[in-house]
């Protein structure tokens, strides 16, 4: 395996279905290791088409797709797809296995000693909101939509595989809870390394999930390729400037990241002015947020025991600006 370029390359792809539909049209992205790459658009633009191209579920009319260096069309389907984890809507448990058993299946497929199959096992279904004690006893139909989807979404991490697709795994979550799976599951993709590509049609979800952002349009065209806060503050068409909206400058706050570079000393700041503190990386979104509701015009900014230096309004616009 090729470990030094990029993890997946898609070089002009293009596929045509049987009935003449061109569902994707002339892609190519190249998607590096740890990364998350979130293809985003209206229903329709050939986002699942691409992500089944893929994993060779269809095959591509024409262009290439290599991963890791390979090109996916000369390797095997079978052997492919077990390096390939997939994360769809329908997850398709096995409705006659527990929950447990459910998640374990590719651990305990290779090899994996039970006991520590298990003790993963019930740290993801926990990671997704499942208690372990509720839940992993139960069968498939005994749990609710979106339940059997983070039990999908935990299955797919059990097998740790390098590559991750996935494609409206939150979907049938609510808003709360989504929001709360996204971080968990951005924190463990880090932890792990794993690549991820990503199917949604929420624009909130592919910026605040994708370190890049593939904005399809319909006809399967890619409309723009790019980090969030770039396709957020430079719309490439009409197309794109419609779909990411007027309120996209409230989205660029939750997708820039509080660094040390826009802070301020202490030295001066009345303990008045000062909301609650925010470790590093936390969001401006977050920081404004900590501001309106301390009625503070200045947020703390921690990294780990450390007090870095505090953050104010002025810093916020410097960050923004700083981020394309
Ligand atoms: N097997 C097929 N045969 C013919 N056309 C197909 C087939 N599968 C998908 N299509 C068409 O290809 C286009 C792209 O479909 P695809 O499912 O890739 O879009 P999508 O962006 O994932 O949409 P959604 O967000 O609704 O899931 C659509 O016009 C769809 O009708």
């Amino acid at each position: 395996m090729d470990v030094t370029g990029p993890m997946l390359v898609v070089d002009a792809l293009t596929k045509t279905y049987d009935d003449g539909t061109t569902a994707v049209r002339d892609l190519s992205l190249s998607i590096d290791r740890a990364e998350i790459a979130a293809l985003v658009g209206p229903s329709g633009c050939g986002k699942s088409t691409t992500l089944r191209m893929i994993n060779r579920l269809v095959e591509p009319t024409s262009g290439t797709i290599s991963l890791a260096g390979r090109d996916v069309m000369k390797v095997d389907p079978v052997e492919l797809r077990r390096g390939i984890g997939y994360v769809i809507q329908q997850v398709g448990l096995f409705p006659h296995q527990r929950i447990l058993a459910n998640v374990m299946t590719v651990p305990s497929l290779l090899g994996t000693p039970k006991a520590k199959a298990r003790a993963r096992a019930e740290e993801l279904l926990d990671l997704v909101g499942l208690d372990p004690a509720t839940y992993a006893g139960r069968y498939p139909h005994q749990l609710s939509g979106g339940q059997q989807q983070r039990v999908g979404v935990a299955r797919a991490l059990a097998a740790d595989p390098p590559v991750l697709l996935m494609d409206e795994p939150f979907g049938a979550v609510d808003p709360l809870e989504r929001r709360r799976l996204q971080d968990e599951f951005r924190k463990l993709q880090q932890r792990l390394g794993t690549t991820v590509v990503l199917v949604t049609h929420d624009l909130d979800e592919a910026v605040r999930l994708g370190d890049k952002v593939a904005v399809m349009a319909p006809g399967g065209r890619l409309a723009q390729w790019g980090t969030p806060a770039e396709v957020l503050a430079h719309p490439a068409d009409d197309f794109v400037a419609s779909f990411v909206g007027s309120d996209s400058g409230l989205r660029r706050l939750s997708v820039t990241r509080i660094t040390a570079d826009h802070l301020e000393s202490l030295d001066g700041v009345a303990a008045s002015a000062l909301a609650a503190t925010l470790p590093v990386g936390a969001t401006l979104e977050e920081a404004l947020a900590l501001m309106l509701r301390d009625d503070r015009a200045v947020v703390g900014v921690t990294d780990g025991p450390r007090f870095l230096g505090v953050l104010t309004p002025a810093g916020v616009h410097a960050a923004l600006r700083a981020s394309l």
